[in-house]
């Protein structure tokens, strides 16, 4: 368990990755208070992904380190119990039922048998997924995917959680029901790092904004922050400011 956090939940230090030539990420350093709900902009390939995957511990940088709330993420124990990951493509078995893919993660993380099924039936009523808890995962909609996939990511109740993209491609309800659970999460102490590029959903849940262009970290601060450093003043939308400051970065790294 964590040793000392000093309110931080997520702590990188000048992480950078390379595949081979290419420079995905460029020295990204990043110090996220607990219980903020951070969101993670960047125009495709920025290097988003591979932030996560590397803040997460499922890759590791080429140099540079990353601590959740103290913990090294090279400690894969313990960080496993700390965060929740939903990735862009969620690992479900198709052939399972949420109900079954549920009681499997959970199994997998030690979660008493009576807590899980509780604690499922309480998610599966609040997403509405209850009449389809028994289908297979294989005849469900996107959203109903998205749902029982983001159901996985928070089932162990983690102190921080990753999302990557969770409303891309969802119809409103289901988008609204996933954004009302950030909140709620956040409400309730979790400290969440959202990547979107659905910028009328950060603009409704963040707390503070960072953007990430070519690798490297561009702009940072809450979203009237941003709006000030891109001149783009109160009415202005955050959409505004994110291509002012990408386009300003764009010319800068010409
Ligand atoms: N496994 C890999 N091998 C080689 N290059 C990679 C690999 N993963 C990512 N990259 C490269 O690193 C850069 C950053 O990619 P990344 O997927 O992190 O961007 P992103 O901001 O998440 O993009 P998007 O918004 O399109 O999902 C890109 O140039 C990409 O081609």
């Amino acid at each position: 368990m964590p040793s000392t956090t000093n309110g931080i939940a997520i702590q990188a230090t000048d992480i950078r990755k390379t595949y081979g030539s290419e420079v995905a990420l460029d020295g990204v350093s990043l110090s996220i208070p607990t219980g903020t709900v951070y969101g993670f902009l960047g125009p495709n390939g920025a290097g988003k992904t591979t932030t996560m995957r590397l803040l997460t511990g499922l890759s590791r940088p080429t140099s540079g380190e990353v601590s959740i709330r103290g913990v090294s993420v090279d400690d894969r124990r313990d960080i496993a119990s700390l965060i929740g990951y939903l990735p862009e493509t969620p690992p479900l078995y198709e052939e399972f039922s949420a109900r079954e893919q549920l009681e499997y993660v959970a199994d997998l993380r030690d979660i008493p048998r009576s807590t899980a099924r509780d604690r499922i039936d309480e998610y599966l009523d609040q997403f509405e997924l209850v009449d389809d808890a028994d289908r297979r995962i294989s005849g469900y909609s996107k959203g109903m995917k998205q749902k029982t996939a983001f159901i996985q990511s928070v089932i162990h109740d983690p102190d921080v959680l990753f999302l990557d993209e969770p409303t891309s491609g969802l119809d409103p309800r289901a988008a609204r029901r996933i954004r009302d659970s950030i909140t709620e999460f956040a409400d309730a102490g979790t400290t969440v790092f959202l990547s979107t590029h659905i910028l009328p959903v950060v603009e409704a849940v963040v707390d503070e904004v960072g953007v990430l262009f070519d690798g490297h970290l561009v702009a940072e601060g809450t979203p009237a922050e941003l709006h000030s450093r891109a001149e783009t003043g109160e009415s202005g939308t955050l959409e505004d400011a994110f291509l002012a400051v990408t386009s300003e970065s764009n010319t800068e790294t010409k």
